[in-house]
């Protein structure tokens, strides 16, 4: 890892901005060194607010991006528990991004075949890579500690050689769902964790200022070359003691 940052804003209003910058300046790199840029998006409570602000931008070219998913629910693109449904309608629908650049799970089947279909489709897409990297993923983490659809105590915390995996008992509904592990997320050139609100506040400090073994698998993501990113504000940082950045407003991440 290149060295963690925990960077605190007063508020989302004030976060969503430093959000959409290190979206679109990770973006900008990766164009230029590799001519396209591989984003992971979560779902849960940043689907709004990266729609919101990726739309209020005066400009925005995705016409070179290719976006797959940290974890999806097993459910059909028109429920409203779908996460690629959600960011269809919520920022897809409104932007360049080629339908090819789409990479979504193949909600029709069985969840271990779903998942072995989306490992393909993932290592289609990073033709040559073994475990295919990134150039940034977004998390959240559930107020449990969880990420992804990666559950405290869950044996999928221990998989190894598994990109992609299913899930059948999540603890968070609906319980059918395929996810990224801790090998595929921690091979990423940058990982940006997103977490707003007083519910988190608890959990981040154990995560954050936990010893090195941790029981809450947000807290087991560390890339192994990669750059760390937590973005919080206020309510979320409230039990935190350790030292954090607080570039206020206009923020260049
Ligand atoms: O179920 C999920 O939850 C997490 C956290 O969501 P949040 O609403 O508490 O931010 C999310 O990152 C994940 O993608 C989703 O499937």
């Amino acid at each position: 890892m290149t060295g963690r940052r925990i960077v605190v804003f007063t508020s989302s209003a004030e976060l969503g901005p430093a959000l959409t910058h290190l979206v679109t300046s990770r973006a900008e790199k990766a164009i230029t060194s590799h001519g396209r840029f591989t984003l992971g998006l979560s779902g849960g409570s940043l689907v709004s607010m990266l729609s919101k602000e990726l739309l209020a931008l005066p400009q925005l070219d995705c016409s070179k991006w290719v976006v797959g998913f940290c974890d999806e629910r097993l459910v059909s693109f028109s429920d409203p528990e779908s996460t690629y449904g959600v960011y269809k309608s919520q920022l897809f629908s409104k932007i360049n991004i080629p339908d090819s650049g789409i990479l979504t799970i193949d909600s029709s089947l069985p969840v271990t075949e779903c998942a072995e279909d989306y490992t393909r489709k993932l290592k289609e897409a990073f033709p040559g890579e073994d475990l295919p990297v990134f150039d940034l993923l977004l998390l959240g983490m559930g107020p449990d500690g969880h990420t992804c659809s990666l559950f405290p105590d869950h044996p999928l915390l221990e998989e190894t050689k598994k990109i992609v995996a299913p899930i059948s008992d999540s603890p968070k509904p609906p319980p059918q769902r395929v996810t990224m592990t801790f090998p595929l997320v921690n091979s990423a050139r940058c990982v940006a964790f997103i977490s707003t609100g007083g519910s988190k506040a608890t959990v981040l400090k154990e995560v954050l200022e936990g010893g090195k073994v941790s029981p809450y698998p947000a807290a087991r993501v560390v890339p192994t070359n990669g750059e760390l990113f937590w973005l919080i504000d206020d309510p979320a940082a409230a039990a935190l003691t350790i030292q954090v950045e607080r570039p206020g407003a206009g923020a260049k991440l």
